[in-house]
C-alpha cells in the first residue's frame, strides 16, 4: 500500500525514510525533529526529495529515476493538521466548498452526515470548539476528493476531553472512507486505536 524510499534533505537535516507497509492505516511516531512532517509533506509535493521513490497504493507519485514529480493538486491528497487552519473570514459551509471538486466517490450530503456537522454549517468557524474545527478540516480534505489522508498531530492541540470527542470520527473515516491513511502522532494510545501499522522514524 505504501512504499516509500526517498533521501530528504531539509537545510542540516539529511535523512534517508524507507517505509513499506502493506497495512491501509500507518502511524508514523518518533522524536521530534526525526522528520515525521517532512514525509507527509513530501508524499504532498511539498518538500521535494533529493531522491527516491513514492508509491502509494499502486500511484507513483514521485520517482526521480524516471522523472515523475507530480504537481501537489494531481497527488490528490487530502491532509489535516494539527491545527484546522480553516478561513476565518468564512463560515463553515464556506470552507467546505472551498476545495471542493466534482464529486466523485466523496459527495457534500454524505461527508456531512458522516462527520456530524450539519448543524454547523452557517457557523463561523471562529466559535468551533475544537474538535469541531478538526471535523470541518476533515470534511474539507475529503471534498477534494482525495486518494489519500495525512494527518499531521490531528488531536495535539486538543484537551482530552475534546480528543475523546474526535477520535471515533476519525476511526469512522478510518472505516467508511477506505481511503490509505499515514497519520502522525505522537501518542501510543491514540496510535493504538486508529492504526492497523506503526512505523517509527528513528
Ligand atoms: N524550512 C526548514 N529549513 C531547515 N531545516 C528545517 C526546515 N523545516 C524543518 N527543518 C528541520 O528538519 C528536521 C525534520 O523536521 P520535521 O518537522 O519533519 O520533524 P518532525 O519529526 O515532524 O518533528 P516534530 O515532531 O517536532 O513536528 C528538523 O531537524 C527540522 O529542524
Amino acid at each position: 500500500m505504501l512504499h516509500i524510499d526517498i533521501e530528504l534533505v531539509r537545510g542540516g537535516f539529511r535523512r534517508q525514510v524507507r517505509i513499506d507497509e502493506s497495512s491501509r492505516v500507518v502511524a508514523l511516531t518518533g522524536p521530534s525533529g526525526a522528520g515525521k512532517t517532512s514525509v507527509l509533506n513530501a508524499i504532498a509535493g511539498l518538500l521535494r526529495p533529493r531522491a527516491g521513490r513514492i508509491e502509494i497504493d499502486g500511484r507513483v507519485l514521485f520517482d526521480h529515476a524516471a522523472g515523475v514529480d507530480l504537481p501537489p493538486h494531481r497527488r490528490r491528497v487530502g491532509y489535516v493538521f494539527q491545527d484546522a487552519r480553516l478561513f476565518p473570514h468564512m463560515d463553515v459551509r464556506a470552507n467546505l466548498h472551498y476545495a471542493r471538486r466534482a464529486e466523485e466517490r466523496f459527495a457534500f450530503a454524505p461527508v456531512v452526515e458522516l462527520l456530524g456537522i450539519g448543524a454547523l454549517l452557517d457557523r463561523r468557524t471562529a466559535n468551533l470548539s475544537g474538535g469541531e474545527a478538526q471535523r470541518v478540516a476533515i470534511g474539507r480534505a475529503l471534498l477534494s476528493q482525495p486518494a489519500l489522508l495525512l494527518f499531521d498531530e490531528p488531536l495535539s492541540a486538543l484537551d482530552p476531553a475534546r480528543r475523546e470527542e474526535l477520535i471515533p470520527y476519525l476511526q469512522r473515516v478510518r472505516d467508511e472512507i477506505r481511503l490509505p491513511m499515514l497519520y502522525v502522532s505522537h501518542s501510543l494510545d491514540d496510535v493504538r486505536r486508529l492504526a492497523g501499522a506503526v512505523h517509527r522514524l528513528a
